[in-house]
């Protein structure tokens, strides 16, 4: 095993992932810069979940190597794998996924309560990302009081407050309307900047991943050099050459 770049926080080299015999990545390497903003732009099925899964240790690939800050994640056991998502990454799935007994702080403040940060300390730090993604009048609700857009807000708040060194984003505003999902993308961008977080941001629509510092096109689980698609089956407008 060759370490990866110092300058690289996560770095991934030749990753293969099948589903079920299905090919979701046929040999994607990347290196993910420590504070940028990486968007993983494709269309539907070219592999970006399947490549935040394996970068962020949820999913060990079949083949190939994944680096976090010099250590090797594909070699940890599911124990140490577990505690590095908890400790130093976040995670934002396309659709809110809230503790439903817990309210809309509780669930912001979780990832930082079972870090075992003191109860005070996760409750003010959930509560102001709940203002500042313009939902600290929710804060004590639960999930079923409120709308979908508001969940997600919760949960892209519950990324942010952890203050994570890697936060995986997986088509975050996917669920949301344009004019909501552009302002949590701004409120997450400007963030991201603001608190030197690396994010890695997985898309299907150019216009989000134009936000980011740099991006990583992905066709049918192969890097391309570019993608022009906005259009989620867009498959014919992509050009493929790497
Ligand atoms: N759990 C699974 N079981 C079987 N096949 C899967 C599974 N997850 C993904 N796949 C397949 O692997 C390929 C890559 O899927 P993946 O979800 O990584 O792509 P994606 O670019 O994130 O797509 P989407 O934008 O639809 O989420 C697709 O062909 C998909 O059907």
């Amino acid at each position: 095993m060759v370490a990866p770049p110092d300058n690289d926080v996560l770095w991934a080299r030749s990753l293969h992932h099948t589903h079920d015999g299905s090919p979701a990545l046929l040999g994607v390497s990347l290196g993910v810069r420590d504070g940028e903003i990486l968007a993983v732009q494709g269309p539907r099925g070219s592999g970006k979940t399947t490549l935040l899964r394996c970068l962020s240790g949820q999913t060990v690939p079949d083949e190939g190597e994944v680096w976090f800050n010099s250590a090797p994640v594909h070699t940890m056991s599911g124990p140490a794998r577990e505690r590095l998502r908890r400790d130093r990454f976040a995670w934002i799935d396309p659709g809110p996924s809230l503790v439903p007994e817990l309210t809309a702080w509780e669930n912001a403040a979780l990832p930082l309560l079972l870090r075992g940060t003191p109860h005070r300390a996760a409750k003010a730090a959930a509560l102001e990302w709940l203002e500042r993604l313009d939902i600290g009048a929710c804060a004590g609700r639960r999930p079923r009081a409120l709308l979908q857009a508001q969940r997600q807000r919760v949960a892209v708040a519950r990324a942010l407050a952890a203050q994570p060194a890697v936060l995986f984003a997986d088509e975050p505003t996917a669920a949301l309307h344009t004019a909501d999902g552009r302002q949590v993308l701004r409120t997450l961008t400007s963030a991201a900047r603001s608190h030197r977080l690396t994010v890695v941001l997985a898309t299907h629509d150019a216009e989000v991943a134009a936000l980011a510092d740099r991006t990583v096109a992905l066709l049918d689980g192969r890097r391309v050099t570019s993608v022009t698609a906005t259009e989620p089956e867009g498959r014919d407008t992509c050009s493929l050459s790497v």
